[in-house]
């Protein structure tokens, strides 16, 4: 099987908008109040004819106007739309690209005229099939394509199969490989536009719809109709598979629940649609200022729509919104809103500030939610002992049919409540993860931008580092932004669940067996809530008990390499780090361990060094943690041509060395192959020779400076590396020279328990070494010449340094 690869070129995108004004309708007797200029321009004027020339020209008229990538008149058809709007999108599609479609406006506004047409008036959905089904058939080359499709629908954030005649609920996983995939719906393979409108004509019959007052088949659901384009290239060898994604989304009506006279189910159905189309906004939004400023939070989790739609909304994807709208008068104000959401879909915006968190806080923000939900799940416990002990002591009346169904729905709105609470705590956890990235990537730029500005003729970096602090602050602007809109959100809940709390207090002050039953179905509700929670927590455990274990190994690694306890604690007090009682385990089986390298004993004395002066910070800061590092020039010249930003959360400890080392004594790179031992070096070589027995001499030629360290050959460091590598600690190292960058053409790898070095050629009398970890080390302590010597060359001094990200 060939692997599946998102094109090469990646071209960024922006979100595409399109507006489209239906016709009157026959119900509608209203006036048409929207007018279509230049293909661009969308006009709502005031629906108030009363209001004269003065009134416009003093601003007081509510006349709205606006601007798109495209608008569509009453009199254009759905094909005038996909040509204009789609079809260049739909291409990319058979090419291996994402792309969605959605069709947003107010119920009757033609959302799924537009999406789904009819047969005079064929949709957007059906077009684009016509336009993929043609574009494979005259392919003229030798390529397998193969095209599926599934059709969801999720209504009261439940999602169900429209393919399946009595189709379940559908539950969304997390697919390692996939990405977010809908468990169980069914993805039929399609080979012709009639198949696939037989399968559209008869998922639509399925979708929820209700009469509305505005519309009277108004779809209460959102569908999405998922088209997979897999094509297999046969003229490359071996075969490569690119997976196009087209995902055409039938959205619900967007109006609020009030407006459209709704009660009961009505007005839940109303609550969900626009929690769901919140969380798309929300997403939108954070998009449409990713696409422009890079790291940007985005609120997918917050419904079951943004997650499904994730995918397509992300990465390599092409979004064309289609707003809809109504000509109508008297739904001037769900036009207005309309168009106010598609404006915003565009916009990007400048905000406050705000202070941020620890990761600890976000833990215990988790700790505060569950045990709030704990408490709640207790005290409903002891109510319904209570009540059960009332109900035992005197049987109550039967209550009347309307309560069951009253009970019903407080107990499915106090759920919805707890969920939304849920959603929101999660979200505003997130994103303060964010930000906390975007601010040490800001500390790591102003540490950079500093070193560079006192470097002559490094303009062009320094410029690079500050357009890319900006961007940075935007972002974290836009994120506090956003966390002061959840929180809002999250004090309106609150006050709902007081509300609803007084509700259910009144109702078991009220009620006898009925509203024990509501109680209880209460209390099953925040079980499971309680239960999710729970797991999450878990899953939290686990990262922090990996990242403690991760402590573990490097004090491991560190007594290794010649360090006591004290030794390490002191180097960490000095750097204001907290040493975790819990990390300071027993070395595995290194605490009989002699000293391998006593470099003191050697004549390798500090003063032989000179200080590392360094741009080297601002330098990592340029690369991505990666172990192809060490096949990337470090020069200058690479260094801007490869001006790359380093994204991982990464706290390193850098150790430079010096060695006397002269830049003349410069051998090439001569083998990939790692080899145990080392170089013939200059005077020192015999007597590290004796100093480290386990390496083998490697005679180069007289000023050759490769060397290596093997540490399968020191059994106890072997462990500490082995169990180091199976969590994939990433370590990079770099060689500076003390006048320019010169090379890196040396490797670690660190396979199987063992690290090897090599450095190619010393033309250097500065080298670093870089230890990075993804499992978020949080301090390395300082190195001092003992713990690094065994990866030092045999002649290299004791000058150490530490810079830490
Ligand atoms: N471009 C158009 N030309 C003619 N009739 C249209 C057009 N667009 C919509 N209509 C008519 O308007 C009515 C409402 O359209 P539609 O059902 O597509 O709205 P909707 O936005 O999907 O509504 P809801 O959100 O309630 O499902 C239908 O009777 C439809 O035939």
């Amino acid at each position: 099987m060939g692997s599946i690869r998102a094109p090469a070129t990646k071209r960024s995108t922006n979100l595409t908008v399109a507006v489209k004004c239906r016709p009157l309708t026959e119900r509608e007797r209203g006036r048409d109040i929207v007018r279509v200029f230049n293909d661009k321009e969308v006009v709502v004027l005031d629906p108030d004819i009363s209001k004269d020339y003065l009134d416009r020209i003093q601003n007081r008229t509510k006349e709205r106007r606006y601007s798109f990538d495209y608008a569509f008149g009453p009199n254009s058809t759905n094909l005038d739309v996909y040509q204009r709007s789609i079809r260049s999108t739909i291409f990319g599609v058979v090419q291996g690209l994402n792309a969605t479609v959605f069709a947003y406006g107010s119920t009757g506004s033609g959302k799924t005229y537009t999406m789904v047409g009819t047969q005079d008036d064929p949709g957007l959905m059906v077009l684009s099939l016509n336009t993929i089904f043609d574009l494979i058939e005259k392919d003229n080359t030798s390529d397998d394509f193969q095209v599926t499709c599934s059709y969801l629908e999720v209504y009261n954030e439940v999602i169900y199969d429209l393919l399946e005649k009595s189709s379940g609920h559908l539950e969304l996983r997390e697919d390692p490989e996939q990405g977010i995939i809908v468990a169980g719906l069914r993805s039929i393979k399609v080979n012709s536009t009639v198949k696939i409108l037989e399968l559209l004509n008869l998922g639509n019959s399925r979708r929820k719809t209700e009469s509305t007052e505005v519309n009277e088949t108004s779809s209460r659901s959102h569908a999405v109709l998922e088209i997979n384009v897999t094509r297999k290239l046969q003229k490359r060898y071996p075969a490569q598979v690119t997976r196009g994604k087209l995902a055409l989304v039938d959205l619900a009506g967007s109006e609020r629940a009030s407006e459209t006279n709704s009660a009961g189910q009505k007005l839940r159905d109303g609550a969900n649609i626009n929690r769901s189309l919140l969380a798309l906004a929300n997403c939108i939004n954070a998009l449409g200022k990713q696409q422009k400023k890079g790291l940007a939070y985005v609120p997918y989790r917050n419904s079951k729509l943004t997650r499904i739609l994730k995918d397509g909304l992300s990465g390599n994807s092409q979004t064309i919104m289609i707003a809809t709208i109504s000509p109508a008068d008297n739904l001037y104000h769900h036009t207005v809103n309309t168009l106010k959401y598609a404006d915003r879909a565009k916009e990007i915006k400048t905000h406050i500030q705000k202070n941020i968190g620890t990761v600890n806080a976000h833990v215990s923000d988790y700790q505060n939610m569950i045990d709030n939900l704990q408490g709640e799940v207790s005290r409903l416990r002891k109510e319904l002992a209570e009540k059960e002990t009332q109900l035992n002591a005197k049987p109550t009346e039967r209550d009347k049919d309307d309560e069951i169904s009253w009970l019903n729905a407080l107990s499915q709105e106090t759920s919805e409540n707890v969920q939304e609470r849920i959603n929101l705590q999660k979200a505003l956890i997130e994103l303060d993860e964010t930000n906390l990235r975007n601010r040490k990537e800001l500390q790591h730029l102003d540490d950079a931008i500093a070193k560079q500005q006192v470097i002559e003729n490094e303009g062009a970096v320094v410029q690079a580092l500050q357009s890319r602090r900006q961007v940075i602050l935007d972002n974290i602007r836009d994120n506090d932004e956003l966390g002061i809109i959840y929180q809002k959100e999250v004090e309106v809940n609150e006050k709902r669940r007081g509300q609803l709390q007084d509700m259910i207090d009144e109702a078991i002050k009220n009620n006898g067996n009925k509203t024990y039953l509501g109680i209880l179905s209460q209390y099953r509700l925040l079980g499971i809530a309680n239960t999710e929670l729970q797991f999450e927590m878990a899953m939290r455990d686990q990262i922090i008990s990996s990242q403690r274990e991760a402590q573990r190994h490097l004090w491991n690694l560190l007594m290794s390499l010649g360090l006591d306890e004290r030794q390490i604690v002191e180097l960490g007090a000095k750097q204001g780090i907290i040493v975790e009682e819990g990390t300071k385990i027993k070395p595995l089986g290194l605490s009989n361990l002699t000293t391998p390298l006593d470099l003191q004993r050697k004549n390798y004395s500090p003063s032989q060094c000179s200080p590392s002066r360094s741009q080297f910070g601002a330098l990592t800061c340029f690369y991505p943690q990666t172990s192809e590092a060490s096949s990337r020039s470090l020069n200058r010249e690479n260094q801007k041509m490869h001006a790359d930003f380093c994204r991982e959360d990464h706290l390193s400890s850098f150790c430079y060395i010096s060695h006397p080392f002269s830049p003349s004594a410069y051998q090439p790179w001569l083998s990939n192959q790692p080899i145990l031992g080392f170089g013939a070096f200059n005077q020192h070589s015999d007597g590290l020779r004796n100093s480290f027995p386990h390496m083998r001499s490697y005679e180069r030629g007289p000023s050759t400076s490769s060397f290596e360290v093997n540490f399968r050959q020191q059994q106890q460091q072997q462990d500490a590396w082995a169990v180091a590598n199976k969590q994939e600690v990433n370590m990079n190292h770099h060689v500076e020279t003390s006048s320019a960058w010169d090379h890196s053409r040396s490797a670690i790898t660190h396979r199987g328990g063992t690290m090897q070095t090599t450095f190619g050629h010393l033309q250097t009398n500065q080298v670093a070494i870089t230890v990075n970890s993804p499992l978020g080390f949080r301090k390395l302590p300082t190195p001092t010449q003992q713990n690094v010597s065994p990866v030092l060359p045999p002649h290299v001094t004791t000058n150490f340094q530490e810079k830490r990200f």
